[in-house]
């Protein structure tokens, strides 16, 4: 007897699913932590952009509308998922390179105020990306990677960042949900922690943006960063997100000092001069096009609230704990039991599950693999029913008979 039915008959947010393309096929989709699904919205709305705004407007619309973009859609992003007052938030480029960019400009300024503080503090399970751009600013500047050693089922401890940061330490990057396990970061905490060291921290978000709620005004964060194509649903490749608190803003200098970020671009003059406030964090021209698919996701967060759809996230990943505990006896929880420490996707262990993920695939249903041995549960709060949970779980349990 199927123990989905009621959950999703009491869920309150169980109509937004039908917002979604596909929501109504078979297919079972636990990867809307790579890549959200469609908004059904987004296909009229992508249509009218073409028609009347780029169409219409033709190169009119930066003047009327699309110079603003990047800082008015973080603005709403901001209010809406991130606890971030307006001014601080900017839509553009990767994560990758909003990394480099605000690695860059806080250890500049850091080590310009104080020599000694030398290194950037990181973990050894944070996302490969984050781990790489370290490294090369590192390499670049002259400064020391202190690498605090993390379990692939864990996350930084309060106790190990208080070991590892000093009067050495220039900045901590940390990942807010850690993309295999998804551990939850205690946030507040360690940025106090940072702070009490003397140091800046920046959170990578992107496994956190649209799904756990975020106070990046409340834990006094310095630098965030993160990506909108996973439970912002923006598309494939739709620019990232930069956050940096109002009072560095004027003390950093970005290192990409493009014209798009120069106090008055079209003055086209002679030298650089940055723009007041995030705008100059800002380097070239806008990826306007890209913006388009994340509005309509961020109207259904703002329509649900971020709080209503943690409490849907946690419920759907607790589904999937409970499911695996009774019906997958030969595999490991890699990710937290309790909750509260975990973010919106569940990983489970077991020595075949590249090859279990393999067939599932072929089986239209779509987790993902991680090494070591994870099988990535992403459980995308309005786009994915207890249904959905049900059928993907008895499908990997025949996967893994299949397999053996
Ligand atoms: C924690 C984290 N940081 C960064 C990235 C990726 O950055 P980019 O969008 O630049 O590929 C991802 C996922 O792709 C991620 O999970
Ligand atoms: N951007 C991608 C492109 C292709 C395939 C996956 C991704 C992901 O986002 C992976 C994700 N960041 C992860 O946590 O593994």
């Amino acid at each position: 007897m199927s123990t989905a039915a009621p959950l999703d008959a009491a869920d309150p947010l169980a109509h937004f699913r039908e917002r979604f393309v596909g929501a109504e096929s078979d297919l079972v989709y636990f990867d809307g932590n790579s890549l959200g699904r469609p908004v059904a919205a987004t296909a009229g709305r992508l249509g009218a952009f073409v028609r009347d705004d780029w169409g219409g407007r033709l190169i009119r619309g930066w003047d009327e509308q699309w110079m603003e973009l990047p800082t008015r859609l973080g603005d709403d992003l901001g209010r809406i998922c991130l606890g971030a007052a307006p001014g601080q938030t900017a839509i553009g480029d990767s994560t990758t390179v909003w990394l480099y960019k605000l690695i860059r400009a806080a250890v500049d300024h850091v080590v310009r105020t104080d020599p000694a503080r030398t290194e950037i503090v990181i973990d050894t399970d944070n996302f490969p990306t984050d781990r790489y751009v370290a490294e090369g600013i590192a390499a670049e500047r002259g400064l020391t990677l202190r690498w605090i050693e993390v379990e692939t089922s864990a996350g930084v401890t309060a106790d190990q960042l208080r070991e590892a940061v000093g009067e050495r330490t220039a900045l901590v990057v940390l990942c807010h949900v850690a993309y295999r396990a998804a551990w939850l970061a205690d946030a507040p905490e360690l940025t106090r922690i940072a702070h009490d060291a003397g140091a800046l921290v920046l959170w990578d978000l992107c496994h956190s943006a649209g799904s756990v709620p975020v106070a990046l005004d409340g834990w006094d964060a310095d630098l965030a960063v993160g990506c909108t194509y996973k439970y912002l649903n923006g598309g494939p490749g739709s620019p990232a997100f930069g956050y940096v608190n109002a009072r560095l803003q004027a003390d950093l200098t970005q290192p990409i000092q493009g014209w798009m970020g120069h106090a008055d671009p079209f003055l086209m003059g002679p030298g650089y001069a940055p723009a007041k406030g995030m705008r100059r964090f800002i380097s070239g021209t806008p990826p306007i096009l890209g913006m388009v698919a994340m509005q309509s996701m961020l109207e259904l967060v703002e329509e649900a609230g971020i709080e209503a759809i943690r409490a849907k996230s946690v419920a759907l990943t607790s589904y999937a704990v409970e499911l695996a505990d009774t019906t997958l006896p030969a595999v490991t929880l890699a990710s937290p039991r309790d909750p509260a420490q975990r973010g919106g996707h569940v990983t489970l262990h077991h020595d075949r599950m590249r090859a279990v993920t393999a067939r599932l695939w072929e089986r239209d249903v779509i987790p993902d693999y991680r090494d070591p041995g994870g099988l990535r549960i992403g459980l995308s709060p309005l786009s994915t029913s207890f249904d959905e949970v049900e059928r993907g779980l008895e499908a990997v349990a025949t996967a893994l008979r299949e397999t053996s």
